[in-house]
């Protein structure tokens, strides 16, 4: 499974070390930048990153930032994608387990390193529980993005 990573100049630093650990998982890595500690916005990284899990070319994705939240929040704009920032072994393997997270964002501002290495390996080896109301939850999500977005976009046309 290909994982793709990303992160903004705040996240910059840790992806190093991030793409490091995932290599030393064995993990084939697609690396969607950012490439240098230069100011650059997370969402234009963010979706990068959910491009290449939605689309398929990679079966999760790792956001890094300086908290995690804006990279989650972008993430979760994104059709098909369900971002989590996980800042514990539990959260990061049980967000896979029963919300069937595809995006795990981080804060480089927020943990080091080896912890991050260790929240990324839990998300990684996590899979989706095969139990019904997991399943159906999950299900509601999907429908929730698609009659959100409908009722916003209709909403929109009203207000021309
Ligand atoms: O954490 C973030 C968003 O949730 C970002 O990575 C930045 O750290 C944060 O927005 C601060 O931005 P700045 O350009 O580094 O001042």
């Amino acid at each position: 499974m290909l994982i793709a990573v990303g992160s903004d100049h705040a996240g910059f630093p840790l992806k190093s070390h991030m793409l490091e650990a995932l290599a030393e998982l064995g993990a084939e890595v697609k690396d969607f930048g950012s490439y240098s500690p230069e100011p650059v916005d997370f969402p234009d990284i963010a979706r990068l990153v959910c491009d290449a899990v939605r689309s398929g070319q990679a079966g999760r994705g790792i956001m890094i930032c300086g908290t995690g939240v804006g990279a989650a929040i972008a993430a979760n704009k994104i059709p098909g994608i369900r971002a989590a920032v996980g800042h514990d072994i539990y959260s990061a393997a049980q967000c896979v387990e029963h919300d069937d997270v595809n995006v795990l964002c981080i804060g480089a501002q927020v943990i080091g390193p080896t912890v991050a290495a260790a929240y990324a390996a839990a998300f990684l080896s996590a899979e989706f529980s095969t139990e019904t109301h997991f399943r159906r939850r999950v299900e509601k999500l999907r429908q929730l993005e698609r009659t959100a977005a409908l009722e916003w976009l209709a909403a929109e046309e009203g207000r021309d």
